[in-house]
């Protein structure tokens, strides 16, 4: 039986799912996780510590000692770097391992939450009632992440950018330990031609449907 409201927002690199996933909990008075901090703050960890992003058992010891600490500096872990850092060390199952007690439980709260990323519809939370995949062609994600980049100072080409945005879909999606998919049940949110607002209008019309449809 279905009893709460638990809203998974999966998608790739910058297609808007963190922006729709903060209004609907806030639309919902739901709490919200971005569980690409978890793993940003992980590769973050890592870098930090002099460690090297190919060492997936080092990975996996910041991975456990993982708080509410790390995650503070939103400055840094929005940052390419970490975002770069962060789907490099996402590959390792050791590191999803060890990060899963904690988004599952955050799912399972009592009445229910709000959570982005990769895999919360697949892995974390499979039995949330609504699932939305969100996309948009890779140039309009480039486009969306270089403005949000350079309004804030930082140095990047759009070309660079793009081609970010490709390699880290390719790595999100081609590995083996909970790729980037769309689950079966999830429902499809193209935002290519979508201001934020008429994404957001049209990912609520989504929970609506979800929420009559089990009763929520
Ligand atoms: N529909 C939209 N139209 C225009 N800009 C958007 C839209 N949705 C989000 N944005 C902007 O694009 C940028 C990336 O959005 P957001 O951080 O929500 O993406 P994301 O999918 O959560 O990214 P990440 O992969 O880092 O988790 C932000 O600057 C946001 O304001
Ligand atoms: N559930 C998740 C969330 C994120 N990742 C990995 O982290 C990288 C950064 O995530 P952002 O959402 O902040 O861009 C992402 O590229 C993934 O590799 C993940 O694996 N699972």
């Amino acid at each position: 039986m279905i009893a709460s409201l638990i809203i998974a927002v999966d998608g790739p690199a910058a297609s808007g799912k963190g922006t729709i996933a903060a209004r609907l909990a806030q639309t919902y008075g739901l709490p919200h996780l971005d569980t690409g901090l978890l793993y940003r703050a992980v590769g973050v960890g890592v870098l930090d510590a002099g460690g090297s992003l190919d060492d997936a058992a080092f990975a996996e010891t910041v991975a456990l000692k993982l708080d509410a600490s790390h995650l503070t500096d939103t400055d840094r872990l929005t940052s390419g770097e970490a975002g770069e850092a962060a789907s490099r060390i996402a590959g390792y199952p050791g590191v999803r391992a060890a990060l899963l007690a904690f988004q599952k439980a955050f799912a399972a709260q009592a009445g229910g939450a709000v959570l982005d990323g990769r895999d919360i519809g697949t892995v974390i939370a499979p039995e949330a009632p609504a699932k939305l995949f969100i996309t948009a062609t890779p140039e309009v994600r480039a486009t969306r992440r270089w403005k949000q980049l350079t309004a804030r100072g930082q140095d990047i080409a759009f070309e660079a950018m793009l081609a970010d945005i490709v390699k880290r879909d390719e790595r999100d999606a081609g590995r083996g330990a909970a790729p980037m998919v769309q689950a079966e049940d999830a429902v499809l949110l193209d935002t290519t031609d979508m201001g934020i607002e008429a994404a957001f209008d049209a990912a609520r019309r989504i929970v609506e449907a979800a929420r009559a449809k089990h009763g929520l």
